[in-house]
């Protein structure tokens, strides 16, 4: 292992994503790891929020129609932008609602109890958004929480394939599961999951949030039934920006669980009647009006990621990742952190978790000398160096600034208690 600084100098001096870093707004004197929780801002997206306001200002109402980008038809053209990062076609992705209320018109429209089949599966170590919308659609059906099964971890950070396929039994009648384990960084097997639960006849979905814009996806290609993701980590959407769905084509013309006019089919839709045509694709999952100045951002962001391609992005995000490991590996043992992501580039997503006992306080010192992590209860350093827009030697300093941290006790100097936003 080559510690040198001079070597991530190289590293970065190889990178042929370094031009990226050029188009994004870097904060000054920061380190930002963070991208995995809210991605930086673009000077793409900036226009592209710019050219949707001034389609407003020029068009007032007609913008629904005028215009280069007409408003009525944006959230299912991001959607086309979109189909590349998770393997789909064009028309099964929209941009569209949050990733919560996504899942709710998912499961409203996927979960149909019958007989001895009632039960949703997932796991314990789920984002709790999830978990809480899963119970409150059992309990919109009639049944009690003793209805949702969760996978149990084995080691409290990952999930065995194994125990997810035991757990598939004859009363499950849907699964929702996370592409990337939020905390630990694990990626899930998809594929061999989706096989598994068709084989048995249980209808598939995936939570893609912490796996969209840093791994590619082979949606279609696994027949997954349904997935759901935000926009605003990888892909640098914004604060509060749209999200997006998937629904495999085998399952279109069907009506939704939860309907609205944007449902329709766009040619009916100002036919005002009160019966339903769904659109034959999947825009039929929206419901009403699009919060159209949330999902400008993406309409530049999603360019960068076309032109970057997930394949470069996933290929420089696992050795950025990777060297990561190794300098923590080779600086920073005897201190009391414990990698506990997956290390094996198969199963290891964006993001390296750390775990320590002052962990809470570890990422307020980082803050302080300009490195931004985020915390994770109850002991997890979360550290996503972005293939975009991150570098090597930032790689390189953040370890160095770690070592000091740790040597000089500086954490001492803080609570070791997570703050209202971690
Ligand atoms: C895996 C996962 N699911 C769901 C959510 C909640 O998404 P939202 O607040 O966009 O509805 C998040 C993050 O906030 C997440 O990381
Ligand atoms: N959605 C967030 C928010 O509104 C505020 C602060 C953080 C978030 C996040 O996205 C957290 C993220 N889902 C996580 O993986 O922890």
């Amino acid at each position: 292992m080559n510690t040198e600084k001079t070597y991530a100098a190289y590293l970065d001096q190889q990178d042929d994503l370094k031009s990226f870093r050029d188009e994004f707004y870097i904060p000054n004197n920061t380190i930002y790891f963070d991208g995995n929780s809210l991605g930086l801002l673009s000077k793409r997206a900036e226009q592209s929020v710019e050219s949707i306001l001034n389609s407003w200002k020029r068009y007032a109402i007609d913008g629904w129609s005028e215009g280069a980008q007409p408003w009525y038809y944006l959230s299912e053209k991001l959607g086309s932008m979109s189909c590349e990062l998770v393997g789909a076609e064009p028309e099964e992705v929209v941009v569209t609602g949050s990733t919560t209320t996504n899942l709710h018109q998912l499961v409203a429209s996927f979960y149909n109890p019958e007989g001895r089949k009632t039960k949703i599966l997932a796991d314990e170590l789920n984002f709790p958004s999830d978990i809480y919308a899963l119970k409150s659609q059992l309990k919109l059906k009639g049944y009690d929480t003793s209805h949702l099964i969760q996978v149990k971890s084995q080691d409290g950070n990952t999930l065995n394939t194994q125990s997810i396929i035991a757990a598939m039994t004859d009363d499950v009648a849907l699964i929702v599961l996370p592409s990337v384990l939020y905390r630990s960084g694990q990626i899930l097997d998809m594929k061999t999951l989706t096989y598994e639960a068709h084989k048995r006849g249980i209808i598939i979905g995936f939570d893609l949030c912490h796996s969209i814009g840093s791994i590619p996806h082979h949606l279609s290609e696994w027949g997954v039934d349904f997935a759901f993701w935000c926009n605003y980590k990888h892909l640098n959407g914004g604060p509060g920006s749209v999200a997006s769905l998937y629904v495999n084509k085998k399952h279109f013309g069907n009506e939704p669980g939860l309907a609205g006019w944007f449902s329709s089919d766009k040619e009916k839709q100002f036919d005002m009647e009160h019966t339903l045509t769904p659109a034959q694709n999947a825009g039929a999952y929206q419901i009403g009006t699009p919060h159209l100045l949330s999902s400008a951002p993406l309409l530049g962001t999603l360019e960068l990621f076309q032109e970057a391609g997930i394949k470069r992005v996933r290929e420089k995000s696992l050795r950025l990742t990777n060297y990561l490991m190794e300098l923590i590996e080779a600086e920073l043992s005897g201190y009391g952190f414990t990698i506990a992501n997956p290390k094996d580039d198969a199963a290891r997503g964006g993001h390296v978790f750390l775990e320590h006992k002052e962990a809470a306080r570890i990422c307020k010192a980082l803050k302080t000398d300009g490195v931004i992590p985020d915390f994770r209860t109850p002991n997890g350093i979360r550290l996503a160096p972005v293939a975009l827009y991150n570098t090597f030697r930032e790689v390189w300093q953040t370890v160095k600034i770690l070592k000091t941290i740790m040597v000089e006790e500086r954490y001492n100097k803080f609570e070791n208690k997570r703050g209202v936003i971690a």
